[in-house]
């Protein structure tokens, strides 16, 4: 079908009440309601796609004003038009003359980006009748190349690199292909134990997630010291000396600081020690990684890194161990492509964020395709997963025996169920004005 000219694109500020039962809770997001900045384009040939950025309870109004103020940017173009020169489109987002002084390319304006080009990507897999993994594992490298802007990278990736990377991911793919439609990919869990979760739901939880099949668990620490050990203690005595536990301090500590209290949790083994520090500083994270490499602790981040900028010298710096890229922190398929390959070129794994809603749904894409075509392989690889909101999308994640099974719905996985849209809108939806009643 031809996809026409986009003529509509809305907004939603849809918000969950998470913070009530303190899912989501970490040590520096006490209390946060899972929300996101929804949102849906529509072309006079009557097609919609539909996108979406994570975001926490009262920042959601933020970034849909700045979604707002990209509109004009998006109305009046053709989906052919964009996907003909994709890297040029992504410029027009991130490099507008008036707009950029808001960002560039990083905070509210990054992420309203990503939603509205979340929502374009979702569009184009609809319109080719694909998902956007198998859409992208399809794809020609030199396609593939073109929507990605290597400004700012050029000097630890250049376009051939990558096209080079790209070429030699194509060897075997068609099996590796098979091996997730049969297998599908590893993820770990951080559901069990949120920082506001009782000892007693820590051990329910994770007792569950064992009998279900898991082999990897984050923990949420950073607050307290006595709090931590004895929590890593509980979780490392049940799932026993061989399986994976993580742990994720949020950006909490200074990076002294982050050494010796990780130095105090590394008789439980943990993998990575997550966002020790503040997320911008790189050489921090360089030392924290150097320190800790002789307690065979690694350091992992992503979340809240900027962009594609940030990410190359984290690895230039040698300053992560695991690359989490997060599917709406950054431009959305087009950056993520770019931080793939050039942490496939300093041969860093990639193990995605997902702790929020919807970033499951979305991530799970790109990481399919990582392994296809980019990393060809799951060494230290698995993708994150949490078990919260999944029934609010039309198409949910589907996870057997802890992998996540590759979508088969053409698109991004991002369209909602309308009626949840509605109830959880802030703050005329149902489930925010019966709250305010209370
Ligand atoms: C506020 C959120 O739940 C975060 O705690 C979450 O994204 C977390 O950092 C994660 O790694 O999943
Ligand atoms: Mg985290």
């Amino acid at each position: 079908m031809p996809s026409g000219k986009i003529c509509g694109l809305t907004v939603k500020d849809v918000r969950f009440p998470t913070s009530l039962e303190q899912h989501g809770s970490d040590a520096m997001h006490t209390d946060p309601d899972y929300s996101a900045a929804y949102v849906i384009i529509e072309t006079d040939s009557g097609m919609r796609g539909f996108g979406l950025t994570f975001t926490v309870g009262r920042g959601t109004e933020i970034v849909v004003c700045a979604v707002e103020a990209l509109r004009p940017l998006v109305l009046g173009k053709s989906l052919d038009e964009i996907t003909a020169d994709f890297r040029s489109f992504y410029r027009l987002l991130t490099s507008d003359g008036q707009m950029r002084w808001v960002g560039p390319e990083k905070g509210v304006i990054h992420l309203a980006t990503a939603a509205v080009l979340n929502a374009v990507w979702d569009l184009w897999a609809r319109a080719e009748g694909k998902p956007v993994w198998k859409l992208l594992v399809d794809m020609e490298p030199e396609k593939l190349v073109s929507c990605i802007d290597f400004r700012y990278i050029s000097d630890a990736l250049t376009e051939e690199e990558a096209l080079d990377i790209l070429h030699k991911g194509q060897e075997g793919k068609q099996q590796r292909e098979e091996d997730m439609l049969r297998e599908g990919y590893p993820a770990y869990t951080t559901s069990c134990a949120w920082l506001g979760y009782t000892d007693q739901q820590l051990t329910q939880l994770c007792s569950k997630a064992l009998a279900d099949g898991w082999t990897a668990f984050k923990v949420k620490v950073g607050a307290e010291l006595d709090d931590d050990i004895r929590r890593c203690r509980l979780i490392r005595q049940m799932i026993g000396p061989e399986k994976f536990l993580m742990i994720d301090a949020n950006q909490r500590w200074d990076v002294g600081e982050a050494v010796a209290w990780v130095t105090h949790l590394s008789e439980f083994q943990p993998l990575w020690v997550e966002e020790p520090t503040s997320p911008d500083d790189i050489l921090g994270h360089a030392h924290i990684s150097k320190a800790l490499a002789p307690l065979g602790i690694g350091v992992a981040s992503g979340e809240q890194c900027h962009n594609r900028v940030m990410f190359k010298q984290f690895l230039q710096a040698s300053a992560l161990q695991f690359v989490q890229i997060d599917s709406c922190r950054v431009g959305s398929v087009n950056e993520n492509l770019a931080i793939l390959i050039m942490a496939s070129k300093f041969n860093v794994p990639v193990c995605p964020h997902a702790g929020g809603v919807g970033l499951c749904e979305l991530v799970q894409h790109l990481i399919l395709f990582d392994y296809i075509c980019v990393s060809t392989s799951l060494d230290k690889r698995m993708c994150e997963y949490v078990d919260h909101l999944h029934e609010h999308f039309k198409n949910p994640t589907l996870i057997r025996n802890a992998h996540y099974m590759p979508p088969v719905v053409p698109g991004f996985s991002s369209e909602m169920v309308e009626s949840s849209v509605d109830k959880h809108t802030y703050p005329h939806g149902e489930v925010w004005r019966s709250m305010n009643q209370l």
